[in-house]
C-alpha cells in the first residue's frame, strides 16, 4: 500500500484525542498514550516490512515529529525505539542480532542504566551480573535499596525487557559496567517474572506519559549469551575478553547526546512559531500616541526575545547534523578498530549536549515569557514544551558534569600548549594566546569567531593555572579539579559556544552558495544575528581576553539592532519555512490562521469546570459559609 505519511497518520481517528489530555488522569494519561503508541508502532512496523511505503519525501525523522502531535506529551516507547533497538544495534554480536533485531519481536525493551543512588556517577553503580559457569548464566542482583534502577522511560509498565547496566563479575574479580539483556515480564501474561519487581515513579514535571520505572532483581538468572558482546565477551569457562575501549559501553550515551542536539532544535522551532505567529497577531499599544496600536513583533525588544530562538533553531540544526555526520565517521574508525577519534567525539557531544539542552529550555521559557500571561496557558503549549525541553538538561549526561567531561579534553591540550609540545591544529590558538599572537579585533562574522577562541584559551588558561596552583598548595589531584570546577566548566562553555558559532557560520557560508541570492542574505542574517547576539551577551569575556575595545562593541551593538529591523519584515516566513503543521504544534497562540481568541475560547469551552452552569461545590462548600455570613 503507498501512503502519504501525514495524511495517513492524521487520518487515524484514534489518535487524536476529544479531552485535551491535561484533564486526564495520571493513570488515564498514560492509558491514553499507550494506546496511541502501538497504533504508531504497527505503522512503523508496516513501513519496515514495507507493508506500506511513503510517497511524500518524509524519512522517518519526520514521522517522529508527528508523534509530538499525537501524544503531545512523550511516546511511551521513545526509549523502545530510540534506545533499546539502536543500543543492540550498535553493542550486540552479529549472531545476537540476529536472533534479537526481527522485526515481529516480542520484545518490548527500555534501556536501564540510572539508580536511586546513582545517575551521574556510573561506576557506582550497585546492580551485579554475577557469572555462574556451572549453570553458564548470569545472576542479576539488586543488593540494597539504592541499586534499585531508577527513571527508565517504559520501565513501569509498558516494557517487557530491558538492557541492564550492572558490574560485571566473574569468580569474584569485578570486571566494571557491561549490558544485559533480560526479560522482566511474561511475554503472554505481562506478569512480572518470579525475582523482578518493578513499578512506576510517579507524576513529573513533565514526560507523564513515559512510564518511567523502578526495577529490582532478587537473583534473577539469564543466559551468559545475554551479555551484548560485540565488544566485549565472557567465554563458557568465565574467561574475560577485554573490549579495545573500555569506553565502548558508554556507546548509546554519546549517540543519544548527538541525536539530542537535533532533537532540541525541533522543539525551538515550535515554540518560536508559537512566539512569532502569537506576536504577528497580538496588538498591544501604540507606539507613537497618535497611531493604532501594533503588533507586538514590533517592539525591538521583543524581536530581541524572538529572533535569536529563530536562529537558534538553526543553529542546533546545523550543528546536529555535523555531529551526525562526524559521529558516523568515528563509528566506521572503530569498526576498523581505530579508536582515536572517539576522545574527540566525547568531549564535542558532552559539552554541545550541555550548551544546546541549557539553550533550548531557556529560549522555550523566554518565547513563553514573550506571550505574555497567554504564554502561561496550557493551551499555548509552551508550558510542556518547556517541560520537556528541560529535562534534556538533567538526563542523558547532567549539565554540568558533561561540561566536565570537555573540560578534561580542554586542559589535557592547554598542558601541550604551556609545555609548548606540538598541538593539532584546532588547538593552534593555544599557542596563539600563549604568544600573545592576538589579532587586531575585527567587526565581524569571522573576527566574532577570532573572539570566542580568545575567550576559550582565556578561560582554559584561567582554569588550568588555578588547579596548578592548588595542585602547587598541596592538593590531591581530584581535589585540585574539584576546587577549580567552576572555571573548568566555564572554559567548556566557551569552548561549546566558540564551535557553534564557527560551524554555523561556515556551514551557512557553503549554502549560501547553493541557495537562491534572496535566501542566502537571509541566512547569512540569521547567522550573523546569532554570532553579535552572543558577542554582546559575552562582551565582558571579550574585553577580559581578546582586543576588541569599547568602540568596538557599541557598533556590534548598532549592527545587531539593525540586523533585527532587517529580519522583521521576514520573520513569520522563516518560522512558517519550519513547515509544523498545527496538529502537531498543539497551540492556540500558534495555528496558521491565526485565529488566536476565538481558539483560546473554544479551549476554554472544554474545561470540564464549564459543563455546569453551577458548580456543585457551591453547595456543598461555598454557600453554607456566605450564605451563614449574611444571616
Ligand atoms: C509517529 C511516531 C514515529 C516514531 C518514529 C521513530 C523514528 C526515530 C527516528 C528519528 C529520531 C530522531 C530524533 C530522536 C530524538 C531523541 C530524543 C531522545 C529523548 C530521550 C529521552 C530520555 C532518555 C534518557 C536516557 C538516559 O538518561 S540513560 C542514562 C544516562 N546517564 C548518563 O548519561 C550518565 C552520565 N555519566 C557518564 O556518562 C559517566 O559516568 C561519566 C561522567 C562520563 C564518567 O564516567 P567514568 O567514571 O566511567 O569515567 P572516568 O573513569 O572518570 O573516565 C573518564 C574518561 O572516559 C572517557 N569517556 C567517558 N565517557 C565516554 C564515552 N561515552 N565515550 C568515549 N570516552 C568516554 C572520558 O573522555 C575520560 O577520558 P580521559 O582520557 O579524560 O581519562
Ligand atoms: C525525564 C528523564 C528521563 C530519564 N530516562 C532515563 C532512562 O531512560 N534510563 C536511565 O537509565 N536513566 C534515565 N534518566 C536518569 C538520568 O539519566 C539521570 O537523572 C541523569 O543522568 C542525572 O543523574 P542524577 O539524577 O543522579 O543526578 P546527580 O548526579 O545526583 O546530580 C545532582 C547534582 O549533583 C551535581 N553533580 C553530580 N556529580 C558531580 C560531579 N562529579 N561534579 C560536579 N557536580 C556533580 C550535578 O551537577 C547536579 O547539580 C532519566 C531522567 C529524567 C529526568
Amino acid at each position: 500500500m503507498m501512503i502519504h505519511t501525514n495524511n495517513y497518520i492524521l487520518n487515524i481517528k484514534e489518535l487524536w484525542d476529544d479531552v485535551p489530555e491535561e484533564y486526564l488522569s495520571h493513570k488515564e494519561r498514560y492509558e491514553n498514550a499507550i494506546k496511541k503508541a502501538f497504533i504508531v508502532l504497527k505503522v512503523l512496523r508496516q513501513l519496515h516490512t514495507g507493508n506500506i511505503q511513503i510517497t511524500d519525501h518524509r524519512t522517518p525523522t519526520n514521522v517522529y515529529s508527528i508523534q509530538d502531535g499525537i501524544f503531545r506529551n512523550v511516546n511511551p516507547l521513545l526509549i523502545h525505539i530510540g534506545l533499546f533497538w539502536s543500543t543492540i544495534a550498535a553493542q550486540a554480536s552479529t549472531e545476537q542480532q540476529a536472533e534479537w533485531l526481527q522485526p515481529d519481536s516480542s520484545m518490548i525493551g527500555t534501556y536501564v542504566q540510572t539508580e536511586l543512588g546513582h545517575g551521574s556517577f556510573i561506576r557506582g553503580i550497585e546492580t551485579t551480573a554475577t557469572y555462574d559457569s556451572t549453570t553458564d548464566e548470569f545472576i542479576l542482583h539488586t543488593p540494597r535499596l539504592s541499586a534499585y534502577k531508577w527513571w527508565p522511560g517504559g520501565l513501569g509498565n509498558t516494557a517487557n525487557a530491558c538492557l541492564v547496566m550492572a558490574q560485571l563479575y566473574i569468580n569474584g574479580t569485578c570486571h566494571g559496567l557491561h549490558i544485559f539483556l533480560a526479560q522482566i515480564r511474561d511475554f503472554d501474561t505481562h506478569k512480572p517474572l518470579p525475582g523482578i519487581k518493578v513499578g512506576e515513579i510517579g507524576p513529573k514535571m513533565g514526560f507523564n506519559t513515559a512510564d518511567n520505572g523502578f526495577l529490582g532483581f532478587d537473583n534473577h538468572r539469564i543466559p551468559r549469551t545475554n551479555m551484548l558482546m560485540k565488544n566485549v565477551q565472557v567465554l563458557r569457562d568465565g574467561t574475560y575478553v577485554k573490549p579495545k575501549h573500555d569506553k565502548l559501553t558508554y556507546g548509546s550515551m554519546l549517540l543519544t547526546r548527538v541525536t539530542l542536539i537535533s532533537d532540541l532544535a525541533y522543539q525551538l522551532s515550535k515554540a518560536a512559531t508559537i512566539a512569532v505567529r502569537y506576536s504577528a497577531v497580538r496588538r498591544q499599544s501604540p507606539i507613537k500616541s497618535n497611531e493604532p496600536e501594533r503588533q507586538i513583533l514590533d517592539f525591538v525588544s521583543q524581536q530581541h526575545k524572538l529572533f535569536i530562538t529563530i536562529a537558534s533553531s538553526h543553529v542546533y540544526r546545523v550543528v546536529g547534523l555535523w555531529m551526525w555526520n562526524s559521529h558516523k565517521r568515528v563509528t566506521a574508525d572503530i569498526h576498523e578498530g581505530n579508536m582515536g577519534q572517539l576522545p574527540e567525539l566525547h568531549a564535542l557531544a558532552c559539552c554541545l549536549k550541555a550548551i544546546s539542552s541549557r539553550d533550548a529550555s531557556a529560549l522555550v521559557e523566554q518565547c513563553r515569557l514573550a506571550c505574555g500571561g497567554h504564554g502561561y496557558m496550557m493551551a499555548s503549549n509552551l508550558p510542556q514544551i518547556y517541560a520537556y525541553t528541560t529535562a534534556a538538561v538533567t538526563y542523558e549526561g547532567e549539565y554540568t558534569v558533561l561540561l566536565l567531561q570537555t573540560a578534561r579534553y580542554l586542559v589535557k591540550f592547554w598542558r601541550l600548549a604551556a609545555e609548548h609540545k606540538p598541538l593539532p591544529q584546532n588547538f593552534a590558538y593555544f599557542e596563539d594566546y600563549i604568544k600573545k599572537n592576538f589579532e587586531q579585533w575585527r567587526n565581524s562574522p569571522e573576527g566574532i569567531i577570532e573572539g570566542f577562541k580568545a575567550i576559550v584559551a582565556g578561560k582554559t588558561k584561567a582554569a588550568y593555572d588555578t588547579l596548578q596552583c592548588n595542585l602547587r598548595n598541596g592538593r590531591e589531584f581530584e581535589e585540585a579539579w574539584n576546587m577549580a570546577s567552576v572555571q573548568l566548566t566555564n572554559a567548556s562553555e566557551a569552548y561549546a559556544r566558540s564551535l557553534l558559532c564557527e560551524v554555523f557560520w561556515k556551514e551557512t557560508v557553503q549554502l549560501s552558495t547553493k541557495v537562491s541570492k534572496s535566501l542566502a542574505i537571509v541566512l547569512e542574517q540569521l547567522a550573523e544575528l546569532y554570532l553579535m547576539y552572543w558577542a554582546l551577551e559575552k562582551h565582558g569575556d571579550l574585553l577580559l581576553y581578546s582586543t576588541i575595545s569599547r568602540n568596538d562593541i557599541e557598533a556590534l551593538q548598532s549592527r545587531y539592532e539593525e540586523l533585527l529591523a532587517l529580519i522583521r519584515p521576514n520573520a513569520v516566513g522563516l518560522v512558517d519555512a519550519f513547515d509544523i503543521r498545527d496538529e502537531v504544534l498543539c497551540s492556540t497562540l500558534g495555528a496558521y490562521d491565526g485565529r488566536v481568541y476565538e481558539r483560546m475560547m473554544e479551549e476554554a469551552s472544554k474545561s470540564p469546570l464549564n459543563e455546569d452552569v453551577v458548580n456543585e461545590s457551591f453547595h456543598k462548600y461555598i454557600r453554607p459559609v456566605t450564605m451563614k455570613n449574611k444571616l
